[in-house]
């Protein structure tokens, strides 16, 4: 029987590759579901093409739009937030594929887990606002979560048929588009410097993420989640490169690396078919043609976000949640130009010091939560 898939964010860059590989092993997969946020020509065109029994477009406003592009198909289309949650829940469905980005991922995966749905996990920000919860609630439900994101899907790589516990997950980090931009001139940086990014193709605000290493920060605190591992046994490595997705060092010294091409079809079909891999016509790496691979600590002073994560997952409670909805502000507002490239971080940093702190937070709280940071971000950056 076929893997029946509702992927949450098929228009964006994870959910595109992700139809890439259901598309080259049509006789694994079949699509229940897709959804977007606003581009309802996008996700008109999939569904054309994959013929998934239900769609959802997240913005009601464009859902005259979407509905009248599908009129001759037989294919439900639904709009709102509220009906994401919902088609995920439906007994047509054996995996969501999260790649939604920012909080409104949380509460589908947390509608995925209650149903008993396989969840390959992309929206990081899901376990960086409610790890601890998320990961409680699917170890009682028994469902299995499967990293997407290049870095834990590495770990996970390592991981597997190890009997012993790993001693010290060691992230990489490419540096992000202003890796080579001195501290002293990231005031000047603009959006268009901070959008290239080295190594991967990405959404846009994953892409500002990583050169603030907001990502890496948000990826120490998946990887404490999802692997269990505190966060003083996770360290950050600079790579430039992007060869070496991560490693895992053991308790007798062995450390062990996931290396490859930069590509996320690799971790997206990882997640999809473990313990098997998807058979791919992907180039072969070359060694010869890479012969260097540098590492070095990343600059703390330059990064600060950084820290600023690890110290969130010390406090533990809403602090990310915090940190998260704060982000999601200034980076929208950075790549609107109404704030500069030093202000996402700043606006991050206010919004720890001011916002209410809650302990051992419900599913309600880490909505107040992340509603409290945002109204914080839009007061300091006056927009
Ligand atoms: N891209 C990558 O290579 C990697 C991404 N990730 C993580 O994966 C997730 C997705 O990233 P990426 O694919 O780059 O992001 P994109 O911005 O490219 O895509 C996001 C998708 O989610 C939809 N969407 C956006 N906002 C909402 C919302 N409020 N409600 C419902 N749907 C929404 C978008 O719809 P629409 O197109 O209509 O706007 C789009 O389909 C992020 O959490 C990111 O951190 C992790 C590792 C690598
Ligand atoms: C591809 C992927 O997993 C991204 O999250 C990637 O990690 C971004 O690269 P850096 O954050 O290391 O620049
Ligand atoms: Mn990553």
């Amino acid at each position: 029987m076929k893997q029946r898939i509702a992927l949450l964010g098929s228009t964006g860059s994870i959910g595109v590759q992700t139809l890439d590989i259901v598309r080259e092993n049509s006789e694994l997969f079949e699509i229940t579901t897709l959804t977007a946020h606003r581009n309802w020509e996008a996700l008109a065109r999939q569904a054309e093409e994959f013929a998934p029994d239900s769609v959802v477009i997240a913005d009601d406003s464009k859902y005259d739009a979407l509905r009248r592009a599908l009129a001759d198909r037989p294919v439900k289309v639904y709009a709102g937030a509220d009906a994401i949650r919902q088609v995920v829940q439906a007994d047509t469905v054996d995996t969501v594929v999260n790649a939604l980005v920012g909080y409104a991922g949380l509460l589908p995966t947390v509608a995925a887990i209650e149903a008993g749905k396989k969840v390959a996990l992309a929206n990081k920000e899901t376990l960086v606002v409610g790890g601890d919860y998320v990961m409680r609630l699917a170890a009682e439900r028994r469902v299995p979560i499967l990293p997407i994101d290049s870095e834990h899907s590495a770990i996970f790589q390592c991981l597997v048929g190890e009997a012993s516990p790993a001693r010290r997950l060691i992230v990489t980090c490419s540096g992000g588009a202003l890796r080579d931009v001195p501290r002293e001139r990231l005031a000047e940086v603009t959006v268009e410097q901070a959008l290239r990014h080295p190594q991967w193709r990405m959404g846009a605000k994953i892409t500002i993420d990583s050169a603030t290493l907001v990502n890496k920060g948000f990826e120490v605190i998946e990887a404490r989640w999802l692997f269990g591992m505190p966060a003083e046994r996770i360290s950050v490595l600079i790579h430039p490169q992007s060869v070496v997705h991560s490693m895992v060092e053991f308790e007798d010294g062995a450390i062990k690396a996931q290396l490859g091409t930069p590509d996320m079809h690799l971790p997206i079909g990882f997640a999809l078919l473990f313990p098997r891999r998807a058979a791919r016509a992907a180039e072969q790496f070359s060694f010869a043609d890479n012969p260097t691979l540098t590492f070095a600590e990343p600059d703390r002073q330059k990064y600060p976000a950084l820290d600023m994560a690890y110290d969130c997952l010390r406090r533990g409670g809403t602090a990310a949640c915090t940190m998260n909805g704060a982000n999601e502000v200034a980076v929208a507002a950075f790549l609107a130009k109404r704030c500069g490239y030093l202000d996402i971080v700043r606006t991050i940093e206010h919004a720890l010091e001011e916002a209410t702190f809650v302990a051992r937070p419900t599913l309600d709280d880490y909505a107040a939560s992340d509603a409290e940071a945002r109204r914080i971000a839009r007061e300091f950056l006056k927009i």
